[in-house]
């Protein structure tokens, strides 16, 4: 592991910001897909009556994700809210009265042109008295309907820009409160929800696809509103008119709806196909374009191969496109066909009543304009419908992630901690099995650490050593046995409290894009800008000349996020993280492979300067590295997650077991 490149459990100790867990293998996206749970190809129903049943369950899915959108967008702001819907009511009338509007326009044209025809006084024709022997003119009549007509349209785009701004305000908003209650609630998970890829996929969605998913799933929503308002309030304007009429209008939309369903439903399946393989797609082109993966795609000359996976992947994602456009084409044009033949029938209809007289020629209008609406609206139907079903799908991962509960928590009536704290920790028969695994990581340990004293803990790889370190920092708790804290079960603890008394250092420690000043205060926010306090840990941490040497010293940015900060090399990556350790006045140090990026001089000087700072601490560290394992008071040697042995360097190689043969072995590694 890079040092500076991942950083797990620092993240608890340090409340800091973290980045994937190394462990946490991203996925290859070469072999499923990533992303909202959709159904995969296997699951897809095959028969229209299965697809449709599908599709009721998700109409009743999402209908019932619609409150809690509500809520959100209440939560966020409710002036913004009340806003939004209010305009959305008065957009939804818009269309009617536009159209009712327009029927009176023609009217007074007609009325005018027969006035102009027949000679006869406008008064007689019109009837509309205004004030005393005043009489509106039909010209006079134009105008008032034109104006009224331009007062709509002026009103309707008024409100279309307060919706829209409302709307992206309230985006702003919703975003940032999502972000900050993901971000309130990763804080308070336990390390394992993190450790867990399927976990960590949940929480990404949440952070950062889910935040503006309920602003979309309102606008579809609300755009189903408007459309519901537009529909009714013209069927009830065509009533008004001529009942029989408004039955036509309504009738007309039906094959049209028919086959709209029938293909929509098709094409909306088709769609949800297509978003897993988007996904991977997605996944295996930033393999190959960013940084985060450069080196090793280039090392291992995947780039042909990821390449050639992203082109078979593409081929499927081509068929079934295609199959989708033919769908949605076949839909649309049949939509179009029906509407323009159903629309042409009632268009000849009422043309020849209105020559009979029985309607006028603004009826005729209404009507036109009615039935395109209402078949619009029910056209709007679908895509409004399929929008709101995937917005509902990361919503649901949203609110998965907010009603996991952490598992590390303080207990309701804490111990206090000792005080002072000694240091003294007693592992008593703790066994250990990380959730899932086949195996446990430790079986019935049991040792104990005098205040004051080092430890060393060597093993093979898998031995267990780091998660003895989590264990103790209650990162997890053991599922048998105890860990005792001066005498005080860790658990009976708040583990914050117990966090603060450890200062601690991990293998795969975090580099913050941060200033070399900050980089290191984070390791104590009490002290995050007590300078001398700073450039003593550096110096502790033997990074200090570095630091005085960049261009700021202390107050350059480091790493790659800022325009013009500094790149470090791993070791000083690793030096910068003791530093933050050792910040930290805990009576517990906590050290995790400290010296593994470091040259043979830096880990000699690093050990003279640990030796003066565990003085009076208890110490307990990891290291594969024998020249600094023998300097400790004692060893613990784990096997297969089992203390096998104990002792000073001495003892060790005296009772020839285990420990002198990973001695020797390194030893012969050294000397050849
Ligand atoms: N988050 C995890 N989930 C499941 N198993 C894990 C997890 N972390 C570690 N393990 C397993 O637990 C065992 C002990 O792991 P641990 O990291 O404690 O070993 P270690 O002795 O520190 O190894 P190394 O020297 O390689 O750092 C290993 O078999 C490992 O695969």
């Amino acid at each position: 592991m890079m040092p500076g490149g991942g950083g797990g459990i620092e993240q608890f100790l340090m409340r800091g910001r973290r980045r994937r867990p190394p462990n946490a293998v991203p996925d290859s996206g070469l072999t499923g897909p990533v992303g909202v749970p959709e159904p995969r190809p296997t699951d897809q129903p095959t028969d229209l009556r299965s697809r449709l049943r599908r599709m009721r369950e998700s109409v009743s899915g999402t209908v019932r994700g619609l409150p809690r959108v509500f809520r959100l967008t209440w939560g966020a702001s409710k002036p913004l809210t009340v806003t939004i819907v209010v305009a959305t009511v008065v957009s939804g009338l818009v269309p009617t009265a536009t159209a009712y509007v327009a029927k009176l326009l023609m009217d007074a044209v007609v009325q005018a042109i027969q006035v102009h025809t027949t000679g006869r006084p406008d008064q007689a024709v019109l009837g509309v008295p205004l004030v005393g022997d005043l009489y509106l003119t039909t010209e006079g009549k134009i105008i008032g309907v034109a104006v009224i007509q331009l007062v709509i349209l002026t009103v309707s785009s008024v409100v279309r820009s307060v919706i829209t701004i409302s709307q992206q305000l309230l985006q702003e908003r919703m975003t940032l409160t999502i972000r900050h209650q993901v971000m309130a609630h990763a804080a308070q998970m336990h390390l394992e929800f993190f450790e867990g890829s399927t976990s960590y996929d949940l929480m990404r969605q949440a952070s950062q696809e889910a935040p503006s998913r309920p602003m979309s799933m309102m606008n579809s929503a609300l755009g189903l509103v408007q459309t519901a308002i537009t529909f009714a309030s013209m069927i009830a304007l065509l009533v008004a008119v001529s009942p029989v009429l408004a039955v036509v209008a309504l009738l007309a939309p039906l094959p049209a709806f028919i086959s709209q369903s029938r293909y929509g439903a098709r094409s909306f399946f088709l769609n949800t196909l297509l978003s897993p393989i988007r996904r991977r797609m997605d996944y295996l082109s930033s393999l190959v374009t960013t940084d985060t993966y450069a080196k090793e795609v280039k090392l291992f000359g995947l780039g042909g191969y990821l390449t050639d996976r992203f082109d078979k992947l593409g081929k499927a994602h081509y068929a079934r496109e295609r199959k989708l456009i033919r769908q949605r084409t076949v839909a649309s044009t049949g939509w179009s066909m029906v509407s323009t033949f159903a629309g042409s029938l009632i268009y000849l209809y009422i043309a020849l009543r209105a020559v009979t007289g029985e309607l006028t020629l603004g009826d005729l209008t209404l009507f036109t304009t009615a039935t395109t609406q209402v078949q619009a609206a029910v056209g709007g139907l679908f895509s409004g419908f399929s929008g709101m079903y995937e917005n509902n799908l990361y919503l649901d991962t949203l609110y998965k992630f907010l009603a996991t509960k952490p598992e590390i928590t303080a207990p309701a009536e804490p111990k206090p901690m000792p005080e002072p704290l000694r240091g003294h920790i007693t592992f008593d028969r703790v066994s250990f099995a990380y959730p899932g695994a086949d195996e446990p990581a430790l079986r019935d340990v049991s040792f104990e650490i005098s205040p004051g004293e080092t430890v060393a803990v060597v093993g093979r790889n898998g031995a267990g050593k780091s998660t003895l370190i989590k264990l103790l920092c209650r990162l997890y708790d053991p599922t048998e046995g105890r860990i005792l804290l001066d005498g005080v079960d860790i658990r009976d603890l708040d583990p914050a409290d117990l966090r603060a008394r450890i200062s601690a250092m991990f293998q795969d420690h975090v580099s913050y894009q941060a200033t070399a000043a900050e980089n290191i205060g984070l390791g104590d926010l009490d002290h995050l800008t007590d300078r001398p306090l700073i450039e003593d840990a550096a110096r502790r941490g033997g990074i200090a000349d570095r630091i005085e040497r960049l261009p700021r010293g202390f107050d350059s940015p480091l790493g790659r996020w800022f325009d013009e900060g500094v790149s470090l090399s791993g070791g000083e990556w690793q030096k910068i993280a003791l530093a933050r350790a050792f910040i930290r006045d805990a009576p517990i140090l906590v050290l995790d492979e400290p010296t593994s990026a470091l040259d043979a001089q830096a880990e000699h000087d690093l050990f003279a300067r640990l030796r003066k700072l565990a003085e009076g601490r208890t110490t307990l560290y990891i290291s594969h590295r024998f020249s600094t394992v023998r300097q400790a008071d004692r060893i613990l040697l784990l096997e297969l997650g089992q203390l096998a042995e104990q002792g000073t360097h001495e003892e060790l190689m005296d009772l020839d077991g285990g420990y002198a043969e990973l001695f020797t072995l390194q030893a012969a590694a050294y000397l050849g």
